[in-house]
């Protein structure tokens, strides 16, 4: 409470201010309950009496204490009434007692006006809140709110009014301290002006006009209008005083409190200008600060800086260098600084390094001495077809100074258009530079069939490949062949079925087995140019012998010119005869040691694993034999032995090692497939870092899945390989999409006048002599309008294959001194496949040329009949029409085809319908004579000044 007391406003610590001491004040201490006190002025008055001249002067009056009770101080302050005077004369008495009615009335109105301002100090209060709150809310959408502020401008009255009235103990305020955020913020603002007020105006007498130049710059014009009212009326009124010192000391009103100049920091602006300034000039001044006062705060906070940033609303107040630049020369007012001598917009300027930077820069790279590069002529491959923006790079040149020249050339075109060989060769001319043509098969990798030198060459492991007849033992003989590899147990990995193997032996000596589906694949390999098999294992059964597939392989293997060991397998079996075996070899010229030749041959056992160390053992004789050998030495060169797709390693590829050594990281083609050497897997599944020739090795990092048979080349860099893959991958595409399609029966479907018509057969014969000549023959029988195409010829009966084959073209079969099996007949029967057998050769030519010349059919001969110039053209029934003619050579007769003719183009071919003269239907009009016509076909678009020929055709029979 001691606090309290200490921090309230105490009147009377000071003399109040004014011209003449009219009241004499002491202090009263009062003590309540619960140790509570209070101090009260109390003021002594003197009672003004009126006298009239010449009357005695009173007597001294009775000091009149007036204590104000704290509590309720409202009913109290009615003066106490006076003892009447005893020398007072009934017209004092009556003054008096007007004066105390007076002062009651006067206290009864003050109460009320207390009430009053109370009231409107309380409407003001909340008008203010809400004022800062619209104002707070205004500063957030940067749209400005010019509506709130009139609004408290009549308020504004309200916490001046009390200002006056306050004006006598005005020192109280600036001397008490007061606490700290106390009161509510807003109006607090704007109080301290309305407090202070009466500083400025102290030495003034007459502090009643002061209120005017309140910091509410809008209030400021009719805060007079009301205030002046109140202030200066109670001025003469003696009660005044004391109604002010109850004002002061009620507790039951805390509003004035609120106005006293407490919580002020914040607030820097509008406090100084009212006090500084002039009162005349203060209205405008705190027009301009006031007007912001509430929003000026945030705004400040909000100020973007220089560079455009925006602070956050709620970013702590830390001013940036510019921001402060900005408030100095904001509290200097105007003062010239050289930052904003410098820079008027309040940017940054450049510094004058950065200005001696910039110049240097431009000079260098307009004006300064530049290099004039010597032009470097280029020799720029041109492919047959070309796009501007490709032989732009091919040149160094810019594609657009390309796309320029070729525009003054006369040829529109754009960057990615395709120009032609001869107008890339004007532009590279034109440049400056050298073209060498080349064509788009320059592109592919050139095969590279040089031999190596004779001392770069070192023996090589032979590559073996097994043929035979189904179920004789193929398979079976290569797992013991396998199984007799030395290192195959020391690795004693799983074996990789990669369909080639390497068996390394016990002399360390290596052999590779290829493990090909049969001969079919053999032969496509070898056709496909990959001849890499060495030597060639035969395996017959020796108790099933020869068998087709037999006698297949062994053709294809002498076709191949490859040298052949027969296995005869199977020799564990009691019916087994390997003598027979010989002797029946001996028919398909394949004359093997015991019978006087040179064929080697074993007798083994895949199943028992007999035999097998002999084999081997011939095997290696026959390398040596054949004095294999490569050169390890130079990029890897090979072949595809077969490829397929990894689910988990993609493309696979097995190749074998023709020569050269292939190694990991090495950029290759591969087919029409390109890719970079990721992994060499071998047939144990072990990786490995390098392979050399004759190692099958798996290969892994090729862009697509090859065929068998394809080479593998090593090349300089993937931009090549690249290069030749997207080549043959085009040329694939090519013969895919231009080519005719497979089916032969369409080579029989029309005659083209460009294109001769292809006869297919299939010719099987006893004899390989016979069937060269019967081959011969056909041959010879082709012209330039069919020839025949003979589809498969061999030796030996027809069989489903041969079938089959025929079928697929629509082809004959020719069988010379052989015949077709039961099964061939079957399937020939069923696709309609014409089998044709012969003993005498002649017969058979013959027969096929007729039927050569049967498939092109009969000939056709034409014979101008008669000729006749159209003069005339009627209309004949509804639709038709009809022509007159003048016959001018032969004859024209009815039912003869005949053409219509007009500048030689012809425009109607039919026969004539009816021929009349002279309204007679005649059978034949000749040359000299005028007839009509008409047509069979419905034909209008007759003109006099066409012709009309009609002819005869003959067909007569083809001959060869
Ligand atoms: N008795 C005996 N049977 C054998 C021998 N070699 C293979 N066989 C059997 O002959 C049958 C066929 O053997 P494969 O090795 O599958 O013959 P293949 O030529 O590979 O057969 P395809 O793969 O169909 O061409 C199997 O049942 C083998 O057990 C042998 O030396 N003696």
């Amino acid at each position: 409470m001691s606090e309290t007391d200490n921090d309230k406003p105490k009147l009377g610590m000071r003399a109040p201010l004014g011209v003449k001491r009219t009241v004499e004040t002491g202090k009263v201490k009062q003590s309540f309950s619960h140790g509570r006190s209070n101090t009260v002025i109390v003021e002594t008055k003197k009672a003004r009496t009126f006298r009239r001249p010449g009357d005695p002067a009173p007597a001294a009056e009775a000091p009149q204490v007036v204590a104000e009770p704290t509590p309720a101080p409202a009913p109290a302050p009615a003066p106490a009434p006076r003892p009447a005077a005893a020398n007072e004369t009934p017209q004092e008495r009556q003054a008096r007692l007007l004066r105390e009615a007076d002062d009651q009335r006067m206290h009864a109105l003050e109460d009320a006006r207390r009430r009053d301002e109370a009231e409107r100090i309380q409407r003001a209060e909340a008008e203010r809140v809400r004022v800062a709150e619209r104002a707070a809310a205004a500063a957030a959408v940067p749209e400005p709110q010019p509506e709130p502020e009139p609004a408290p401008a009549p308020v504004q009255p309200a916490p001046v009014q009390p200002t006056p009235v306050a004006a006598a103990p005005a020192p109280a305020p600036i001397s008490v301290p007061t606490p700290a955020g106390r009161g509510f913020r807003p109006v607090e603002r704007a109080a301290p002006p309305v407090i202070e007020q009466p500083a400025a105006p102290e030495p003034t007498p007459a502090p009643a006009p002061t209120p005017a130049p309140a910091p509410e710059p809008v209030a400021a014009a009719p805060a007079p209008a009301p205030k002046p009212a109140p202030a200066p009326a109670p001025a003469p009124v003696r009660a005044q005083p004391a109604a002010t010192l109850q004002l002061s000391r009620d507790p039951s009103m805390p509003a004035p409190r609120r106005f006293s100049p407490v919580a002020r920091p914040e607030i820097p602006k509008p406090q100084p200008k009212p006090v500084e300034q002039p009162v005349a000039a203060a209205a405008p001044a705190a027009a301009t600060t006031n007007q912001s006062a509430s929003a000026q705060p945030q705004s400040q906070g909000q100020r973007p800086l220089s560079g455009g940033q925006a602070t956050p609303r709620n970013a702590p107040a830390r001013p940036s260098p510019q921001q402060r630049d900005r408030k100095g020369d904001e509290r200097r007012g105007g003062k010239l600084t050289v930052n904003r001598a410098l820079n008027e917009d309040g940017a940054r300027a450049r510094s004058l390094a950065a200005l001696k930077r910039a110049r240097e820069k431009e000079k260098r790279s307009f004006g300064g001495p530049r290099d004039q590069q010597a032009k470097q002529v280029r020799d720029v491959q041109v492919p047959e077809a070309i796009t501007v923006q490709e032989l732009a790079n091919r040149m160094a040149e810019k594609g657009a100074d390309l796309v320029k020249a070729l525009f003054k050339m006369g040829m529109p075109v754009t960057m990615t258009q395709t120009i032609d060989q001869d107008t890339a060769e004007l532009l590279v001319t034109e440049f400056g530079h050298n073209i060498s043509r080349v064509s788009e098969s320059d592109i592919d990798l050139a095969i590279d069939v040089s031999e190596d030198a004779p001392d770069s060459l070192r023996p090589r492991p032979p590559v073996v490949t097994i043929m035979g007849h189904v179920d004789h033992g193929k398979t079976s003989l290569l797992d013991a062949l396998r199984g007799t590899d030395v290192v195959r147990g020391e690795a004693g990995g799983i074996t990789q079925h990669i369909g080639a193997y390497q068996v390394t032996l016990k002399d360390k000596s290596r052999i590779t087995f290829l493990d090909t589906p049969g001969h079919e694949a053999f032969t496509q390999m070898r056709a496909r140019g990959a001849n890499v098999t060495d030597i060639v294992v035969l395996v017959v059964a020796a108790d099933d012998g020869l068998m087709p597939q037999t006698i297949e392989a062994i053709h294809h293997t002498k076709a191949a010119g490859v040298p052949m060991i027969v296995a005869i397998n199977k020799v564990d079996k009691y019916e087994a005869n390997p003598q027979r075996v010989r002797e029946r070899l001996l028919e398909h010229e394949v004359v093997v040691e015991e019978m006087g030749g040179d064929v080697q041959n074993v007798e083994v056992s895949a199943l028992k694993k007999t035999g097998l160390d002999d084999l081997i053992e011939k095997i290696q004789l026959q390398a040596e034999l054949l004095e294999l050998s490569a050169n390890p030495d130079r990029p890897g060169e090979g072949t595809v032995i077969e490829a397929k797709l990894d689910k988990g390693r993609g493309p696979v590829a097995t190749v074998l090692v023709n020569r050269g050594t292939l190694r990991v990281g090495d950029v290759f083609v591969i087919g029409a497939e390109s890719g970079k050497v990721r992994a060499l897997v071998d047939d144990k599944g072990r990786q490995i870092k390098e392979a050399g020739p004759a190692m099958p090795v798996e290969v892994l990092g090729i862009s697509g899945v090859p065929s068998a048979g394809d080479p593998i080349q090593v090349v300089e860099n993937e931009a090549r390989a690249r290069e030749v893959a997207e080549y043959r991958q085009s040329v694939l595409t090519q013969k895919r999409t231009t080519t005719a399609p497979a089916s032969l029966e369409s080579m029989f479907s029309a005659l083209r006048a460009d294109q001769a018509m292809e006869y297919p057969l299939v010719v099987k014969a006893d004899t390989q002599g016979t069937v060269e000549a019967i081959v011969g023959s056909i041959n010879k029988i082709s012209t330039d309008l069919i020839r025949a195409r003979i589809l498969h010829s061999g030796v030996g009966g027809i069989t489903e294959s041969d079938v089959t084959l025929a079928g697929a073209s629509g082809a004959p079969i020719i069988g010379f001194n052989v015949r077709a099996n039961a099964k061939a007949r079957e399937i020939a029967e069923r696709q309609k496949v014409a089998l044709k057998y012969y003993d005498v050769i002649y017969d058979l030519v013959d027969e096929i040329r007729a039927g050569m010349a049967g498939e092109l059919g009969p000939e056709a001969f034409e014979t101008v009949v008669g000729r006749a110039e159209i003069r005339e053209v009627f209309s004949a029934g509804k639709t038709g029409r009809a022509a007159g003619l003048l016959v001018t050579d032969g004859v024209i007769r009815k039912a003869l085809k005949a053409r219509i003719t007009r500048n030689d183009v012809i425009i109607y071919q039919g026969e004539i319908a009816s021929l009349r003269r002279f309204k007679d239907d005649v059978a034949e009009v000749r040359a000299g004579l005028e007839c009509g016509v008409t047509f069979t076909q419905n034909f209008t678009d007759i003109k006099a000044g066409d012709y009309l020929e009609t002819y005869e055709v003959e067909l007569r029979e083809r001959t060869l």
